[in-house]
């Protein structure tokens, strides 16, 4: 009998690949279409020098005093929605600071819903908090409920439905006003045509208030374009303005693109999900300003990394080598690497050295407080993530409380509003990363929204695989309801965590709109991304066609 090779048998023992979670995520749908952009900076120059003169003849209209103030507010309302409104945010507040002062309820007696639908919308979103009464006159005394004659004029119920999304707790008139004009507008939709089919269309598969920004002012222009053409230099600096973005993203997208190349994540983890342009574009969601540029690239890089630490706890790892990988980013240091599985050493490495990088860069304007800050948020989410998988391998399934305690941390929302805050300049003061740290209510209830809209979407496909820490199972689990009304549940938390950034967003504010805009925008990428299904695993729906509108097409005007 042939003698037993005990090496081989040893040998075999110690290399066989231990069994893992494999989630097979679809792949790619962009490839790489976006490297191959060049940034033609004279154009981008020709652009900004076009867009000057329109700029003076609209600010000159802004601050004209003898405009009637709805026309005012309708104008506004305009360059609200076409995404301009930081280019005259000085000029805009001083009108409604003055319009606001002369509000009086008696006023609006005699406006029309559609006029009084938009001075709502542009008082609330530029954060004024125009009182909900001003719907009053619209319901039947007697019955309490809306007339029904209103159902007739559907720019006005489009308004009032539009105008509901920015309600805050208490405001029941606008809870009703939300169900009321979404049943009218879905009965009458298909019986309307040219461009009011198309807003109505839109705002019924999301409102203006939780959709992405960008895209938004791209639709606007599209759906509504005789609002647009009431002043020929709101239409010319609208289309300069999108030629200018859409130049400045596609060499930001060409950028984070080619890094991710160049890093070879595919390689070397090539378990995860690659999705570059998805995730820049979730980044752009949260400011698209022009000044920003520099804070989307660092974004995007730190909520990349956050794709490939996600996937390989949930989608890789076993549970010693989360545990072991847990502690390396615990550690935050290169000497860690020999402790570490080999497949995740790049990763480790290239996240250390990036930070490293980043407070380097950022201590230059003494502003390294930021990075700090993200990193101790990315080491905060490791073991929020390690936390889920000890659950899952024990098969623990966690009371609701104990499951959003630790939830909060892995909707990720806390560290990449952090890392968002590190390329924005002077305007991340200490006062304004005190605030960020103190946890406030306004990125509790985006945190909340993150983490349980995800549940909701993704439960089933992770459930099949065996993870079983989700929001669903743990209401379930603790409330002893069944999975649709753990669902219902769930879906009014995140309808009250709404409310609240509503509320948050609303003068006088705790810190400036700019650094709200992240969380607030943050919210409505949850939205756009798992609104209908889980776009981000798989984005063949709305995610690609919203890289498609932005990244692919021209801005064809
Ligand atoms: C949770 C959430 C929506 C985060 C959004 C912010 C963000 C882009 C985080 C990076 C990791 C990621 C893509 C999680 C979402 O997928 P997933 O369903 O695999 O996340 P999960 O493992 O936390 O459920
Ligand atoms: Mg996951
Ligand atoms: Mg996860
Ligand atoms: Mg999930």
């Amino acid at each position: 009998m042939a003698a037993v090779d005990t090496n081989a048998t040893i040998q075999e023992k110690t290399t066989a690949e231990p069994v893992r979670p494999l989630a097979n995520f679809p792949p790619s749908v962009w490839g790489d279409r976006f490297l191959s952009f060049t940034l033609d900076n004279s154009e981008l120059e020709g652009y900004a020098k076009a867009m000057e003169a329109p700029k003076e003849e609209l600010r000159r209209l802004i601050v004209d005093q003898t405009m009637d103030s709805n026309k005012k507010l309708s104008l506004i309302y305009s360059v609200h929605r076409l995404g301009l409104t930081y280019l005259f945010l000085q000029e805009i507040e001083a009108q409604l600071d003055k319009i606001f002062k002369e509000f009086n309820l008696q006023d609006y007696d005699e406006v029309d819903l559609y006029t009084t639908s938009i001075n709502f919308q542009v008082f609330r979103h530029l954060g004024y908090k125009l009182p909900c009464d001003v719907f009053n006159k619209f319901k039947d005394n007697t019955s309490g409920a809306f007339k029904e004659d209103i159902s007739t004029d559907v720019k006005g119920m489009l308004g009032l439905y539009e105008s509901s999304q920015l309600r805050t707790r208490g405001e029941s008139i606008l809870d009703e006003a939300s169900s009321f004009t979404e049943t009218k507008l879905k009965s009458v939709v298909n019986n309307l045509e040219g461009n009011l089919a198309q807003q109505v269309l839109q705002s019924l598969r999301r409102p203006f208030h939780q959709g992405m920004p960008m895209v938004e002012a791209r639709l606007y222009f599209s759906n509504y374009s005789e609002e647009c053409a009431t002043h020929e230099c709101l239409l010319k600096l609208a289309k300069l303005h999108f030629s200018y973005l859409e130049l400045q993203q596609k060499e930001e997208l060409r950028i984070v693109s080619k890094w991710w190349k160049d890093m070879r994540f595919q390689e070397t983890t090539p378990y995860i999900r690659d999705r570059v342009p998805e995730i820049y574009l979730w980044i752009l969601g949260l400011y698209f300003e022009p000044r920003y540029s520099l804070a989307r690239i660092i974004a995007t890089k730190i909520t990349l990394f956050l794709v490939v630490l996600d996937d390989t706890y949930d989608a890789y790892a076993t549970i010693e080598e989360i545990r072991l990988l847990t502690d390396a980013i615990n550690r935050w240091d290169m000497s860690a690497m020999e402790q570490i599985p080999e497949y995740i050493r790049p990763f480790y490495k290239i996240l250390l050295d990036e930070y490293a990088e980043l407070e380097k860069q950022l201590a230059i304007e003494g502003r390294a407080k930021s990075v700090i800050a993200s990193k101790e948020a990315f080491q905060d989410i490791a073991r929020g993530y390690l936390e889920e998988a000890e659950w899952t391998n024990s098969g623990y399934v966690a009371s609701f409380p104990e499951y959003m305690k630790n939830g909060l941390i892995t909707s990720a929302y806390n560290v990449i509003s952090k890392s968002a805050l590190v390329g924005m300049g002077d305007i991340v003061s200490e006062n304004a990363l005190a605030w960020y740290e103190s946890h406030p209510k306004t990125l509790q209830a985006s945190e909340l929204i993150s983490r349980l809209q995800d549940d909701v979407m993704t439960y089933q496909f992770e459930r099949e695989r065996g993870q079983s820490a989700t929001g669903v199972d743990a209401y379930i689990k603790t409330y002893g309801v069944s999975e649709k009304e753990a669902i219902d549940e769930l879906k009014i938390m995140i309808e009250n965590a709404w409310k609240d950034i509503n509320e948050g967003c609303l003068k006088p504010r705790e810190v400036s709109m700019d650094l709200l805009a992240p969380i607030l925008n943050l919210a409505r990428m949850i939205d756009v991304v798992y609104r209908y299904d889980d776009g981000f695993t798989f984005p063949g729906k709305t995610m690609k066609e919203y890289i498609t509108l932005l990244f692919v097409g021209s801005v064809s005007m």
